[in-house]
């Protein structure tokens, strides 16, 4: 999925706190967007996402505006992940379930995604008692696990240890290669960009930098 933004404006009260003019965020590729806190990087993606409407301008997904056909094909995973208070393996098959997938198949689809984000020890676990990285990764399984076109991602890994990190990012590049999905990706964490990234944009008050 493209998305194009054009004259692109939020404010909180009367204060501005996104302005973007024209960007263009390709299709398959992982965009990577960086700048300092409160640059209004999870603003834009709250917006891209639909989460927030209340903006002016206009963005466009391929060549619509968004509904809910476009809604139902992307999904943001936040920095502070909601899960329900039901088992890991339940919080994982909840996009397929409520896509009317067959029992049969959403164990098939939930056990790979377990497998390839190595969470095999959590599947059992109650969601609300997870520590704050671990349920980061079961909500990075729960987006992956129904293959969405588009794919955002607010500090996925600012809770994960080392080993982690180099797990997750894998799966988010294969994920991204398989599929052709357009993921975009807020990060502080600059060699993560580098590594993952086929593009960066940067974000400075509000505005798209060089
Ligand atoms: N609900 C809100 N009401 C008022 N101001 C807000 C609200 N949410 C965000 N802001 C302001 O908008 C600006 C952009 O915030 P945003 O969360 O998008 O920044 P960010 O780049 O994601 O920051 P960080 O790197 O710290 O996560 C900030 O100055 C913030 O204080």
């Amino acid at each position: 999925m493209k998305i194009s933004l054009n004259n692109v404006k939020k404010y909180y009260r009367d204060r501005l706190v996104l302005d973007i003019e024209k960007l263009e965020i390709e299709k398959g590729k992982i965009t990577g967007i960086i700048g300092p806190n409160g640059s209004g990087k999870s603003t834009l993606l709250n917006i891209i996402s639909g989460l927030d409407t209340d903006y002016q301008g206009t963005i466009c997904y391929d060549l619509g505006v968004i509904n809910k056909d476009i809604y139902n094909k992307m999904t943001l995973v936040s920095q502070k992940p909601y899960l329900f208070k039901r088992r890991v393996y339940d919080n994982i098959g909840y996009p397929l379930k409520v896509r009317n997938i067959q029992k049969e198949e959403i164990k098939k689809n939930v056990d790979k995604i377990i497998d390839r984000l190595e969470i095999k020890d959590l599947r059992e676990k109650k969601a609300h008692l997870l520590s704050g990285g671990e349920s980061q990764k079961v909500s990075l399984a729960r987006a992956l696990v129904f293959e969405p076109e588009l794919l955002l991602l607010d500090e996925p890994t600012s809770n994960i240890d080392p080993e982690s990190i180099k797990i997750l990012e894998r799966e988010i590049v294969r994920f991204n290669k398989e599929t052709e999905a357009t993921v975009i990706i807020v990060t502080h964490n600059l060699e993560q960009s580098d590594r993952i990234c086929d593009k960066i944009i940067y974000l400075q008050n509000g505005k798209v930098g060089l």
